[in-house]
């Protein structure tokens, strides 16, 4: 990948300062705090090398590839599983978005999908990608009444707090409403973690929310979407590191 890097900064280089760059996360890099930098450059912060471009291109696609994949499957198989909620979502996209369906997405408009932040919070709630963290703890603590020494190794089980009916009202269920302000639900501190909590939280989770909230947009409003067979009654899920869908059959048809 190095190698690539140092191809397309060359290239860079070579470039007219009128000639416009790509909106790939490669020239993105290659550009942020230099002259070329489309959101204005900073003289005082350095260009990033090389190897730290490498590291984050890496760093990305290790961690922000499978997760955000899955996470669109289990969001698309249960809203499948609920059509009156695709029904409200489908409301909203039309309030926010109008009916023209070429209409592009902004980042604007995602902040106004309420219904839909409330979907994707429910449904990283109800399938948990990372059901586990791994803590080392730093000092001695009292956590949960038990009494752990300094240096201990314990999980944190993002999972079993999403599914625990001391939080939640029938954990199982796929209810985006509670998420709602409207519903005046309190959601305690400290248990909806699908993006771990703290100094180690999750740096991509803005990321990943804005692409699958686009994404759903673009697939629900254009297309209606069901499942194909028995195989997709439930789809099928192994655990790696995160959970996968290993197998989900649809048919996407489209609307008009
Ligand atoms: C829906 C998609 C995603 C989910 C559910 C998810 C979930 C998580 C979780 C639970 C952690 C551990 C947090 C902790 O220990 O407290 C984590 C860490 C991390 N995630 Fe994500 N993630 C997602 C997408 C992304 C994306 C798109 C990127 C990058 C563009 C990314 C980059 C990272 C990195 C670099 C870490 C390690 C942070 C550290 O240890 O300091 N993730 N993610």
């Amino acid at each position: 990948m190095l190698d690539v890097i140092i191809k397309r900064r060359k290239e860079i280089d070579n470039m007219q300062s009128d000639e416009m760059i790509g909106s790939n996360l490669l020239d993105i890099l290659l550009t942020l705090h230099t002259p070329r930098d489309p959101s204005g450059y900073d003289e005082s912060e350095p260009p990033l090398t090389d190897q730290e471009i490498c590291a984050i291109i890496t760093e990305v696609s290790i961690a922000g590839i499978d997760t955000t994949g899955n996470t669109f499957c289990f969001a698309v198989w249960l809203l499948v599983k609920h059509p009156k909620v695709i029904a409200r979502f489908r409301e909203e996209i039309s309030e926010i978005l109008g009916e023209d369906i070429s209409r592009q997405i902004t980042y604007e408009d995602l902040e106004k999908f309420t219904y839909l932040d409330a979907i994707m919070k429910e449904s990283t709630r109800v399938i948990t990608l990372t059901p586990i963290s791994p803590r080392n703890s730093t000092q001695e603590s009292i956590i949960g009444g038990k009494h752990l020494e300094a240096n201990t190794k314990f999980l944190i089980l993002h999972e079993l707090i999403h599914k625990s009916p001391e939080f939640w009202e029938n954990p199982d269920d796929f209810i985006p409403e509670r998420f709602l302000k409207e519903t005046n639900n309190e959601i305690a501190k400290n248990t909806f973690i699908p993006f771990g909590g703290g100094t180690r939280m999750c740096p991509g989770r803005y990321m990943a929310m804005a692409e699958l909230k686009t994404l759903l947009i673009l697939l629900f409003r254009k297309y209606d979407v069901e499942l194909v067979d028995n195989v997709s009654k439930e789809p099928k899920i192994q655990f790696t590191s995160v959970y996968e869908c290993t197998e989900m059959k649809v048919l996407v048809r489209p609307k008009y």
